[in-house]
């Protein structure tokens, strides 16, 4: 037995020796890679990609990103087809709900990528007053960006934008409920983005787990909290920092004093839009029971108004994405009163938009996220009421109020935390690259959008370039530790310097007189020291 070991341990050293001698390191690559599953090539793939080096050069992810544009200009048509067949949108509305918000994020990193990615010179201390003291943003190096159904380009892309322009690569894993979404995205994003750099991977949960079983530099997640928990703890078998874009119950206080109809309105179009199926669509409604069935009133108007009579031949009328969503969906209606819609039909995944009222903090619809056109009004006695029970759940991802009083917006505000907040309208803080879009608690980790986006997906490394010069400066720091070394520290340390360029070289000047100053006290301290003392 131990004879035939050895023979095959013989046998495999000629065979690595064979191999190293004769293959290019390509064809190792390649020899090496028939063993691994898909989603490790693709790892390691990009992670090779990735020590060539060419993503830390800015002007490379400029070109990535404008090749990316290209192919939401040239591409639209198919883009479309296959979000019409996944959540029934139309073109028009697959290019406002996603694309729109893509091809702005692209040209605003275009724009400020330089900027963004230049070291940014910080505040310093006297100590540190004449040392050159920045931060360097850096490539963190392989990012994992799992991507959800809801609205798989805007939330799939946005992270992929972020990664290149920090100058990752990324392997993109769209979700895989969204069926002809993700097979699209599996063919295009290689013709027009570095393939090696930037792979797609599909597939559904086995895929996924398998992804998340290798070592990334960064995993960015969107999807439900459940899921969100799996993720953070296969990451934190590698110490992978994560950022967990997830979803949760968005509550809407409408104040008695508003313009109702607007509100209603505003709510109407957040809440239906993307057929429910939105993580910042506003949840339920909190109100006094004096205004609940105005407010029935006002979001059946608008639901006509938008949606027609009959909104399952509306064309701007999405559906339930599968089978399993809408069963889901339909439960939650058992305990509650209909006050609007209810028709459905599960053939089409079709639920009519539906509005419920005199719900009760226990009902069914109350315990998770709707995610779907039902839209529950829950009475409350005041806005003390509104604020108690939104403080007793989780914190959501978005808390909207609807007020023309300021008192009661910064109530609303200072007394509840939630990932974003919105008055007088919904979803369009989406919209604002320079504002965080992210949760807070079960709502999630981390935020992106814009520059947001860039310094999450970079390790913004501090640094600090001191000259080998003016070592006398130093000897505050040095032990023996006396009081008055600490004197000079701690006016040295506590005092931080913010002015200009001229400001800066008078303080240079100023520096350089202190630090004159301070030797010549030593000197002459020590000049008075017994000789001995001073040897020692
Ligand atoms: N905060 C945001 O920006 C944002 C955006 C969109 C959706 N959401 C939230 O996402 C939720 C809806 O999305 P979803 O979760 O149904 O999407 P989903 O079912 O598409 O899942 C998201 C991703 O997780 C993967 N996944 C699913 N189960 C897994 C498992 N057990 N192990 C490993 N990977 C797994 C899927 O492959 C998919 O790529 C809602 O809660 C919504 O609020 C949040
Ligand atoms: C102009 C407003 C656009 C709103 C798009 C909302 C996308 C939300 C992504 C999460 O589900």
């Amino acid at each position: 037995k131990r004879a035939a070991v050895g023979e095959l341990c013989i046998f495999k050293v000629i065979h690595l020796f064979l191999i190293s001698a004769f293959c290019s390191f390509e064809e190792i690559f390649f020899i090496w890679s028939q063993k691994m599953s898909r989603e490790q090539q693709a790892v390691a793939r990009a992670r090779k990609a990735f020590e060539t080096g060419r993503s830390k050069s800015v002007e490379y992810r400029i070109n990535q990103l404008k090749n990316l544009q290209r192919l939401f200009s040239e591409r639209q048509k198919e883009i479309a087809a296959a979000i019409k067949k996944d959540l029934n949108k139309t073109e028009v509305g697959a290019q406002f709900y996603e694309t729109l918000g893509l091809e702005g994020e692209i040209s605003l990193f275009i724009k400020n990528l330089k900027e963004w990615a230049a070291p940014r010179h910080v505040k310093k201390n006297l100590l540190t007053m004449s040392d050159t003291v920045y931060i360097h943003p850096e490539p963190l190096g392989v990012v994992l960006v799992i991507g959800a159904w809801n609205y798989p380009w805007a939330v799939t892309i946005r992270p992929l934008i972020g990664a290149i322009a920090a100058g990752n690569a990324a392997v993109v894993k769209p979700s895989e409920v969204c069926v002809h979404t993700s097979k699209v995205m599996e063919d295009l994003l290689p013709i027009y983005i570095d393939k090696e750099l930037y792979p797609v991977v599909t597939g559904g949960v086995p895929e996924t787990q398998e992804l998340l079983r290798q070592k990334f530099d960064h995993i960015f997640y969107t999807g439900n909290s459940t899921v969100g928990k799996v993720i953070m703890e296969a990451a934190a078998k590698h110490l992978t920092p994560v950022t967990l874009e997830l979803g949760g119950k968005s509550p809407c206080y409408i104040d008695k004093n508003c313009d109702i109809s607007i509100a209603c309105r505003r709510v109407t179009w957040g809440k239906y839009s993307n057929c429910g199926q939105t993580c910042i669509a506003p949840d339920y409604i909190l109100c006094e029971p004096s205004i609940q069935n105005r407010v029935i009133e006002e979001v059946k108007k608008c639901i006509k108004e938008f949606y027609t009579d009959n909104p399952k031949t509306c064309p701007d009328y999405g559906r339930i994405i599968n089978q399993r969503h809408f069963k889901r969906v339909m439960a939650m209606l058992e305990d509650s009163n209909i006050a609007v819609g209810g028709e459905n039909d599960e053939s089409d995944c079709y639920i009519a938009p539906t509005v419920l009222r005199d719900v009760k903090p226990e009902a069914k619809v109350m315990q998770e996220e709707i995610f779907g056109p039902l839209l529950p009004i829950l009475p409350v006695s005041s806005l003390d009421e509104a604020i108690k029970l939104i403080n007793k759940g989780e914190k959501p991802l978005a808390l909207y109020v609807f007020s023309p009083d300021n008192k009661v917006i910064e109530r609303m505000r200072d007394e509840t935390s939630s990932g974003g907040f919105l008055a007088n309208d919904c979803l369009v803080h989406y919209s604002v690259s320079a504002l965080p879009f992210g949760g807070v608690g079960n709502s999630g980790i981390g935020c992106y959008h814009g520059k947001f986006s860039f310094d999450r997906l970079s390790h913004l490394r501090g640094c600090l370039v001191k000259k080998l010069k003016m070592e006398g400066v130093n000897d505050m720091r040095y032990p023996p530790h006396t009081l008055k070394k600490l004197g000079w520290a701690r006016f040295f340390i506590l005092n931080t310097v913010d002015v200009g360029w001229v400001g800066r070289m008078a303080l240079l000047a100023a520096l350089v007189m202190v630090a004159a100053v301070v030797i010549q006290v030593m000197t002459s301290q020590m000049r008075h020291l017994p000789l001995s003392l001073t040897l020692s």
